[in-house]
């Protein structure tokens, strides 16, 4: 599955804006594993997601998927494999086009070249029966442009979407972050229940330390550029937010700060 070798991120070297992203990390992901990322303000969890999925290269280290080093792959050719959505609801979707248009976009990715963009009536009963699933009556819609959608529905559909080839992973940036908390808790359960039920190795950035202790079956914390916690199933089933946040405190030396971060 996902691996991770010894990567290494650092911006602009060797000027005054020199900043450490990422030193030395290894992270190793089962398949299935739904793993929960948190950690202080400029941790490098972003630029851990933005080197799995190729938008950034390491300096050195390696990222591989099933074994194969995909490092220096552009993000285009990961984009087979990996899945993601981001904490911008505009992020994953085409707004000026309808919904199965970027069904049909999401369907194509990865398929071989000769491909057909277009919507057969066969593609457009498979999306109905996936949109349905989400349950919010999008399966309706099918003409609509995504671009007048709420932004609880643009996630739900940006989460269809990523996850409609089944990826080998999927990477979720934060992705409820931006909605109020009623759409936020339908896009977690709806996340929750398509983890599960495509067993999708996942991991998941969040500011939510009670989701990031409720949600998956482990959850690592980062600090300054290092995966410096890797809580497992049976430690996360028991721990509360006081112990995390007090455990960040011990290891790293300083409190979390994380201008975002939601107790629960
Ligand atoms: N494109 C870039 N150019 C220069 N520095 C960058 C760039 N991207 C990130 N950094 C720096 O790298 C470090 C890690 O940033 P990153 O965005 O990965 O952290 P993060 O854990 O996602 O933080 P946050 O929770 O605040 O979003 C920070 O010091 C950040 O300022």
């Amino acid at each position: 599955m996902l691996e991770i070798h010894q990567a290494s991120k650092l911006f602009n070297p060797g000027t005054p804006d020199e900043k450490i992203a990422l030193v030395g990390v290894n992270l190793k992901l089962q398949p299935g594993d739904f793993v929960t990322v948190i950690g202080s303000n400029g941790a490098g969890k972003s630029t851990l997601m933005n080197l799995i999925s190729g938008v950034l290269k390491p300096d050195i280290g390696e990222v591989r998927i099933d074994g194969n080093d995909i490092s220096h792959l552009p993000e285009f050719q990961r984009s087979r494999w990996i899945g993601r959505v981001f904490q911008d609801p505009m992020a994953g979707t085409a707004p000026t086009m309808t919904i199965e248009e970027n069904l049909a976009m999401a369907y194509a990715r990865g398929k071989r070249r000769g491909f057909q963009f277009g919507v057969s009536s066969r593609k457009r009963k498979l999306f109905q029966e996936e949109l349905s699933r989400l349950g919010i009556g999008l399966e309706n819609r099918l003409r609509a442009k995504v671009g007048l959608l709420s932004g609880g529905e643009r996630q739900a559909l940006s989460l269809l979407m990523a996850t409609f080839t089944r990826p080998q992973i999927l990477l979720l940036d934060e992705h409820t972050a931006a909605l109020d908390p009623a759409r936020a808790e339908l896009i977690t359960q709806l996340t929750e229940r398509i983890v599960r039920e495509m067993k999708l190795t996942t991991l998941m950035v969040t500011h939510n330390m009670e989701q990031a202790i409720r949600l998956g079956n482990r959850l690592i914390m980062m600090d300054k550029g290092r995966i410096i916690l890797d809580v497992n199933e049976e430690r996360k089933a028991t721990l509360t937010i006081e112990e995390l946040l007090s455990e960040f405190e011990q290891i790293s030396g300083h409190k979390l700060a994380d201008d975002r971060v939601v107790l629960g």
